[in-house]
């Protein structure tokens, strides 16, 4: 897959077939708008191309309500790129852009600077200034910008729409089973495995304590049971996530992971944690016997769990 950062760097591909939107989390309604973007650009011999934006247009907007993101940029390519598409356009957004009227953004940056021959959105999309421009606004400047139009109706999990805001809701109460729902396959983070105080150790459940890109959404404060990639592999595991009250001191809030059976030494390396299911809520436990007590039941917890629920694919 190609990316491009400037608009005007973009080559000329055959038929450009553009699907529009932020897409994090590349959840369930977003795979519908990827599905239908190759479709049309197999009925054209065109190419499939995402156009999205860096940063996310709240950052620049309602910098106050800017969320914490499902997945860094890094992510989202390369999902894209496992989806079949051909093309990311990552522009960049500024007030400019952000005060670009409908028309011009149609004709300017879809038409002439990516060549559109095929747009894809979804009935909710809304672009331009103000946010004025509109599917129907799309369809009604089709034929002289001469291209088609696909807009994608609601994709719902259970009836309910799925969408990037309902899925951060979600992890930010630590429904991660229920955000599996929507995304279409488990949340995770990955980061790099850092120093802790090495008190698990001594507890019997070492931990390797993460280090978060804190633009990037973590779940609830709370214990969860995982799988882990490290070093090539895929282990279960279980993990908290929180300042670990019992300490008794003022800890930041991280997430660290005891893996089951496993022994190595992960200190620098990058791990993958994805969350499969919440166990219970962190707690401020009496002293550490009591606290290693629950450990051992969680693992255990954990461990059943994590043996009855299939990896992602
Ligand atoms: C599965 C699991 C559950 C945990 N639950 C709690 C908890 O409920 N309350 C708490 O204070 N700390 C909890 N911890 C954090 C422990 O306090 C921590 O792992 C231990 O103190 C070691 O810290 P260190 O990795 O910084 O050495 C939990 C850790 C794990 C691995
Ligand atoms: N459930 C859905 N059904 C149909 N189209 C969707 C759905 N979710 C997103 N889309 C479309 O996918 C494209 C990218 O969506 P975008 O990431 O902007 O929306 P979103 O997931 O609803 O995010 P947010 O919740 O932050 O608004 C847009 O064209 C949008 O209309």
């Amino acid at each position: 897959m190609e990316v491009y950062y400037d608009i005007r760097d973009v080559k000329n591909y055959p038929n450009p077939v553009v699907a529009l939107g932020n897409f994090d989390g590349v959840h369930l309604g977003h795979r519908e708008l990827v599905r239908r973007t190759r479709k049309m650009a197999d009925e054209i011999s065109g190419t499939p191309v995402v156009f999205t934006f860096d940063p996310h247009p709240l950052k620049v907007l309602l910098p106050d309500s800017y969320p914490p993101l499902l997945l860094p940029k890094e992510e989202k390519i390369k999902m894209m790129a496992e989806l079949g598409i051909a093309v990311m356009v990552i522009a960049g957004f500024s007030r400019r852009m952000a005060n670009l009227e409908p028309a011009d953004f149609m004709k300017k940056i879809l038409v002439e600077g990516v060549g559109a021959k095929g747009i894809i959105v979804g009935y909710n999309f809304s672009f331009g200034k103000g946010g004025k421009g509109t599917p129907e606004l799309l369809r009604e400047y089709a034929p002289e910008g001469n291209y088609r139009v696909d807009v994608v109706p609601p994709v719902t999990v259970d009836g309910v729409e799925v969408s990037s805001t309902l899925i951060r809701q979600l992890l930010l109460r630590g429904e991660v089973t229920e955000a599996r729902k929507y995304l279409g396959y488990f949340p995770y983070v990955r980061g790099k495995v850092v120093y802790g105080v090495q008190l698990g150790r001594k507890i019997g459940f070492p931990t390797a304590n993460l280090d978060l890109n804190h633009e990037i959404l973590v779940p609830a404060k709370g214990v969860y049971a995982v799988r882990v990639s490290c070093l090539g592999e895929k282990h279960c595991g279980v993990a908290n996530i929180g300042n670990k009250p019992t300490l008794k001191k003022e800890n930041p809030v991280n997430l660290e992971v005891h893996i089951f059976d496993f022994d190595g030494n992960l200190y620098g390396h990058e791990i993958k944690v994805e969350f499969v299911a919440r166990l219970r809520a962190e707690k401020s436990f009496q002293d550490l016997e009591e606290l290693t007590r629950q450990i051992c039941i969680d693992a255990g917890l954990a461990r059943r769990i994590l043996n009855q629920v299939p990896e992602n694919k």
